[in-house]
């Protein structure tokens, strides 16, 4: 199990490594959440020890203070709103490059960062890849007023767009939620397959509780994925 675990590290390290070389000096860059983002971060510290000057958005608090440890230095998307590249990790990723994300909760500021940069490059150990997205739970960030209404309305909306399965409100510390870094709730909806990714994100939309779900679905340009088979780089269509 440990061994499964090391291995898997690894992997998150060899698909971090090349994400590196994208980065220029003068980037406006967007650092991802998560445990594979994580070495992206530790790369650009070490980068920035080194003299190179960037600036950059964190997408989480955790990530935030990771980055203010290693003096990276820090900008909002007040301050600085169009990057040049984010490189995050995903929960899921299929052959069009349409992600689940959200596994760590911080799939709303993810999506708005990954928006607002001009190239989006996820990182990624193998386990990631699947031919039809929905084996990771669906991350889904929700208001806390009318929670039952809003896991109600997902449920049927998702049942049109052909998705059925347990829609259940994510636990945080003790007995109590998990919060957002905006202070919202987590459902988490074991769909198990999304047939059609784009029917959901357009249903899910359609609830007033939903602020936003973890489909990123058109924003990711590239995925850097690696595995026991070395690292791949696959590259979106059209992108
Ligand atoms: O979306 C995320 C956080 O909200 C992460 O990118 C996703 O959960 C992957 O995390 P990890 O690299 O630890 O597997």
């Amino acid at each position: 199990m440990a061994d499964a675990a090391t291995k898997a590290d690894d992997y998150k390290v060899q698909a971090a490594r090349p994400a590196i070389d994208l980065v220029k000096p003068g980037m406006k860059l967007g650092l991802g959440t998560g445990s594979t983002a994580y070495h992206f971060v530790e790369a650009v510290g070490e980068l920035v020890r080194n003299g190179l000057e960037v600036l950059c958005v964190p997408t989480s608090e955790a990530t935030r203070s990771h980055a203010e440890k290693l003096r990276i230095p820090l900008s909002s998307l007040d301050e600085t709103p169009q990057l040049d590249l984010t490189v995050d990790g995903a929960d899921e990723i299929d052959d069009q490059l349409r992600l689940i994300k959200g596994g760590g909760g911080a799939l709303l500021r993810e999506k708005i960062v990954a928006t607002a940069s001009d190239r989006m490059v996820v990182i990624a150990d193998e386990s990631k890849m699947s031919e039809t997205l929905g084996s990771h739970p669906l991350p889904v960030e929700v208001v806390r007023f009318g929670l039952r209404a809003t896991t109600r309305l997902i449920q049927a909306l998702a049942a049109e767009a052909g998705c059925e399965g347990e829609v259940r409100l994510r636990p945080g510390q003790g007995d109590l939620p998990f919060i957002t870094d905006q202070g919202n709730l987590i459902v988490d909806c074991a769909f198990h397959t999304i047939p059609e990714p784009e029917v959901l994100a357009f249903a899910l939309k359609r609830v007033p509780g939903v602020v936003e779900h973890g489909l990123f679905l058109g924003l990711a340009d590239v995925a850097i994925v690696a595995g026991s088979g070395g690292v791949q780089v696959i590259r979106r269509a059209g992108a």
